[in-house]
């Protein structure tokens, strides 16, 4: 895994975030519009006849692999390929986590790409949601915690629509980080998960996190 910083600040990220979260949304809506849509055969295949125009010309430059994490010089990160919260991607529903006192929270609306049982939420989405959870709760002084175990408990289906999420930690024990995380409909929880996060032995980035974060404070002092 790579450590990246860009010499960018935050007025920089929110420019491009300000370019590419809008085309983001527009690609939701198109997934959303696909699943839903009632119109001919005719139209459908006219319709993809555009979408791959628009592919081939997204690809004319294109980046090798997964779009990576990067941090800006203060430290502001860039998941933006992330499969739960990530900016760029249309899959993402997508989650945004806010920190407060400790407690990790995020409302987010579950339309129809992320249907299982019919007029619910899948399984897998669920876990997907709660596992970025538990890695924002755990996640202290830059340094990233792995899940090691997710375990979930689903307690009623979840309907389609608005949910929260919130996420707690409950203790820790060395390198470990237990999480307590709730996934809920305005009727109360519906799924609950405990997760025991590590911050892995070997972990390449690491000297270069601390010495990168040292420098900077060094900078501003
Ligand atoms: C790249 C640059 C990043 C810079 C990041 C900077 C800032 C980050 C800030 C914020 C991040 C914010 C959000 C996070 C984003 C996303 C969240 C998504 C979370 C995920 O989606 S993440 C992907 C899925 N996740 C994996 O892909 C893990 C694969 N796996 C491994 O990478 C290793 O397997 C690891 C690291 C888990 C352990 O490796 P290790 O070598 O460090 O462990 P070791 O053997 O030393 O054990 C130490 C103690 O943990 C116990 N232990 C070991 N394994 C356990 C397990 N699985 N479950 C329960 N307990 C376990 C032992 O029993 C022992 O316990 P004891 O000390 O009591 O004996």
């Amino acid at each position: 895994m790579d450590f990246r910083l860009e010499d960018i600040d935050d007025a920089e990220v929110e420019r491009r975030l300000s370019i590419v979260e809008p085309l983001t949304d527009a690609v939701r809506e198109l997934v959303d519009a696909v699943i839903r849509t009632e119109v001919d055969d005719a139209e459908l295949v006219a319709a993809r006849e555009q979408i791959e125009a628009i592919v081939a010309r997204l690809r004319a430059q294109q980046k090798d692999k997964g779009y990576g994490v990067s941090f800006t010089r203060d430290f502001t990160g860039m998941p933006w390929g992330n499969a739960a919260t990530g900016a760029r991607n249309a899959v993402a529903p997508p989650l945004r986590i806010k920190k407060v006192d400790g407690v990790t929270r995020a409302d987010v609306v579950l339309g129809a790409a992320y249907e299982g049982p019919g007029g619910h939420v899948h399984g897998g989405i669920a876990a997907l949601l709660l596992d970025q959870l538990v890695g924002e709760t755990a996640a202290a002084d830059h340094m990233p915690s792995f899940t090691g175990t997710l375990t979930v408990r689903y307690l009623r289906p979840t309907p389609l629509g608005p949910v929260t999420l919130e996420g707690r930690v409950t203790g820790t024990d060395g390198r470990k980080t237990f999480v307590h995380g709730e996934l809920s409909d305005a009727d109360g929880v519906t799924v609950e998960a405990e997760a025991i996060m590590i911050q892995p032995k070997h972990f390449p980035a690491r000297d270069a996190i601390i010495s990168t974060i040292a420098k900077l404070e060094n900078e501003r002092s």
